[in-house]
């Protein structure tokens, strides 16, 4: 099968601090793939290369077998929760707006058919009755999933969410698996999370981000791997035995 990304021996540093050394990792069409790794390991880092907002110092990334930032409108991207300004006053159908402004008119205005794009998107995450409300009144569920109508308005075929469901309670988490489960049948998805109990059973492979990238098997990530990167128990370890 084709890869739909391919990195083949990244380095990257941010002035002379070494962040990504040695990357190697391919990637098929339709994967859900989490990411997991020690803070500052660079799994930040590593998703803004294969999106192509960083360079790679040496190696390359592809995606579809292109340079990333040629093909950056089949990208979609969810950030992490605190770079988003949730107290700039626009509407929640704005922000989603926002994920296809390639789309802009010369007068500013996006064409009838983005914007039915747009409200296509916010019906997708159960959003649209929130279209015309304040951005910053959605709760931290609402949020992200607006931030993921955002990600996926202009239909893109590879996802990365950079922890979604960081500071929200279980039920919005829940229903942020359960939506990306619904979008991986048209997708290939990247997740960022710290949350491995939760979601090992949902993932068709991890890779572990440590200034290295290790491609693992949901069966190879037992409790002592686990233990050694976060440094505090997990409770439950019947999904971790071998
Ligand atoms: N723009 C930047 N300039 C210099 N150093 C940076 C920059 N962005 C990140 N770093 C550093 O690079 C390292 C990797 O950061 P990165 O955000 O990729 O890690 P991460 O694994 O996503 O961390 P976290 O789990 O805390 O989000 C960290 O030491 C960070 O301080």
């Amino acid at each position: 099968m084709t890869d739909i990304i391919s990195i083949h021996q990244l380095f990257f540093s941010y002035n002379h601090q070494s962040i990504l050394e040695d990357v190697n990792i391919t990637v098929q069409p339709n994967e859900f793939i989490v990411v997991f790794g020690p803070n500052g390991g660079g799994k930040t880092t590593f998703f803004k290369l294969i999106l192509g907002l960083l360079q790679p110092k040496k190696g390359w990334v592809k995606v579809l077998n292109k340079h990333p930032k040629h093909i950056r409108h089949l990208m979609g991207y969810v950030p992490q929760m605190q770079q988003v300004d949730r107290n700039f006053p626009i509407c929640v159908l704005d922000v989603v707006m926002m994920g296809c402004l390639a789309e802009l008119t010369c007068w500013g205005r996006f064409p009838k058919a983005m914007r039915k794009l747009g409200l296509q998107a916010l019906e997708k995450v159960n959003l649209l009755h929130k279209a015309k409300a304040p951005f910053g009144s959605l709760s931290g569920g609402e949020t992200q999933r607006a931030l993921i109508a955002r990600a996926i308005v202009d239909h893109p075929k590879i996802l990365l969410l950079d922890e979604p469901t960081a500071n929200v309670d279980s039920q919005a988490e829940q229903s942020i698996y359960q939506l990306l489960k619904e979008l991986n049948a048209d997708m290939t998805i990247l997740m960022v999370s710290h949350d491995l109990q939760t979601i090992i059973d949902k993932a068709s492979r991890l890779i572990c981000v440590n200034r290295q990238a290790t491609s693992l098997q949901a069966k190879e990530v037992c409790e002592h791997f686990a233990l050694g990167l976060y440094h505090t128990p997990l409770t439950n370890p019947q999904h971790f035995s071998f």
